[in-house]
């Protein structure tokens, strides 16, 4: 669709008050295009489209959402390589990045097909003689659904499709830097045959847009992803409504490298975790905490190897790292950069570059002898940076893991199976990887985490029923 790109609300493609530029982060005089920015007159309109078509969606049945999902699927396998320019291009993914998140997008959506067949209840004997018992699931009604940037197709695909197969409708608004992935899934949505209301689309600002679908009384759930304090706000405001959130934070996940761990394994899962997608993950490996006796080698395996990275545009066929996503975002890390030293640590790396596009480029950055209570081992920088934290011993690598505000993910390398177990016991976060990056999780299991990193139920996976549908229990007596 050219430009202005609209908001989907019942069905029919409206302008908001304003429109917004999307711009590319790697080429700033690249205008991606025009985007409808709504208003909370069209939240209200959505939402209550959503309530209307709501009942209507559940009732079709599981054969009708299940051919949905798999109609949308299709065809985003089918418009791949278009989805995933648009994300390269106004996000800052390097293509293949893009690419493959893309092919998750319909990876999750294929997923939730199957799930809407396979939504289960429970039949059991009352304690009372003559009664039965049913538990059954059903949807939640009408879910606000807040994503970020930093995964334009994923996030939204993942909150989409189990709102979508437990028979939910769905409000999405989509963060203003990336419209253009999240309005390509809702015309992909629409021309799916989605019925009208029971999909809709309002962009624009979080302090209009979704500040408003938090109160909309006709939206029963938010679920959302981003930053702690935004998560904060949304809570307080959901919980004065009694509304069931959902709540994806950050993290400050800790890599341990282990004396006994292969080092080349080791090297690669850490650039891999740290600096891939530009450190733009939640799941980044934003601690790298090595034990003395490998210390060393490892320091001097991952600065070479990290300042032979290619940063460039995105679209560029030779770069391995896109730009920072925003003028805001390469502030801030270049602001920690700066912090880094200030705070006592030697930096590699980090330094502003320009590049014949003018972009929001940056090296990747090492903060070597970094203490664990140091700010740039405290709080989430999500850039291309990470800390590096040496430790003396085993002991010493649990407490320095554990001792953070967030609980997401971590990763230990090592080759001792005696370590790792430890390791997966006692990492207080919600995913554990053994000899792999922190970052990059498979589409049909659980993810997120403990203490600041999240709250509510899991998101992905069957456990994605837990928030997307509520349960009820039925009592009855034949007579
Ligand atoms: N856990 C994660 O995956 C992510 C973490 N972050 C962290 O957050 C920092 C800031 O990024 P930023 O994009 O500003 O994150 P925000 O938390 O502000 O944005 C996330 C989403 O919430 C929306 N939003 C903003 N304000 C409100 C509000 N008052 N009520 C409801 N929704 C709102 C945003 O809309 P809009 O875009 O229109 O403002 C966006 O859609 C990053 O540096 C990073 O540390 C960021 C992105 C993802
Ligand atoms: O690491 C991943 O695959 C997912 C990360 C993520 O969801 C995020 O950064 O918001």
């Amino acid at each position: 669709m050219s430009d202005p790109h609209l908001n989907l609300i019942n069905g029919a493609w409206v302008p908001g008050d304003h429109l917004s530029e999307n711009r590319n982060p790697s080429d700033l005089a690249d205008l991606i295009g025009l985007y409808a920015a709504g208003t909370a007159g069209d939240v209200t309109a959505a939402a209550e489209a959503a309530a209307a078509a709501q009942p209507g969606w559940f009732a079709a049945g599981p054969q009708a959402r299940t051919d949905l999902l798999d109609r949308i699927a299709t065809r985003i396998e089918a418009e791949a390589t278009d989805i995933a320019t648009m994300l390269a291009r106004e996000e800052g993914k390097i293509l293949p990045e893009a690419l493959a998140e893309t092919r998750r997008a319909a990876q999750i959506f294929r997923f939730f097909a199957g799930e809407a067949l396979r939504m289960s209840g429970e039949a059991l004997a009352s304690v009372r003689p003559g009664v039965d018992i049913e538990v059954t699931r059903e949807p939640v009604g009408v879910v606000g659904l807040i994503t970020p940037w930093n995964f334009p197709a994923a996030i939204p695909a993942w909150k989409i499709a189990p709102a979508l197969a437990y028979g939910n409708a769905v409000v999405l608004k989509p963060a203003e830097l990336v419209p253009g992935t999240a309005h390509m899934l809702a015309r992909i949505i629409h021309e799916a045959g989605c019925p009208a209301g029971v999909f809709n689309l309002v962009m624009g600002p979080g302090s209009v847009v979704g500040r408003a679908m938090v109160e909309a009384p006709q939206i029963g759930a938010i679920s959302f992803t981003g930053s702690v304090p935004t998560g904060r706000a949304i809570a307080r405001a959901a919980a004065e409504r009694m509304k069931k959130v959902q709540l994806e934070m950050g993290g400050k996940n800790p890599m341990v490298v282990l004396d006994d761990a292969d080092l080349p394994t080791a090297v690669a899962a850490c650039l891999n975790g740290a600096f891939f997608s530009t450190g733009q993950r939640c799941t980044a490996s934003s601690r790298l905490i090595v034990q003395a006796g490998i210390h060393d080698a490892f320091v001097a395996e991952l600065t070479r190897q990290m300042m032979a990275l290619r940063v460039g545009p995105a679209l560029a066929p030779d770069s391995q790292i896109g730009p920072v996503v925003s003028a805001q975002q390469l502030a801030g890390n270049l602001s920690y950069v700066d912090l880094a030293r200030a705070e006592g640590c030697e930096v590699i790396g980090g330094e502003r570059l320009n590049l014949p596009t003018e972009g929001h480029f940056q090296r990747p950055a090492l903060f070597l002898n970094a203490r664990n209570d140091m700010r740039v081992a405290r709080e989430e920088i999500f850039g291309p940076c990470a800390a590096v934290i040496r430790v003396a011993d085993f002991d010493e690598v649990l407490a320095v893991a554990n001792d953070s505000d967030f609980g997401l993910s971590a990763g230990i390398c090592t080759t001792s199976l005696r370590h790792a177990r430890e390791f997966r016991r006692q990492a207080r976060v919600g995913m554990v990887m053994v000899n792999l990056p922190t970052a990059g999780v498979d589409y049909h299991v659980p993810f997120g985490g403990t203490k600041g990193s999240s709250l509510g139920p899991r998101e992905q996976g069957r456990h994605a029923a837990e928030f997307y549908t509520t349960v009820k229990t039925s009592y009855s007596f034949a007579g």
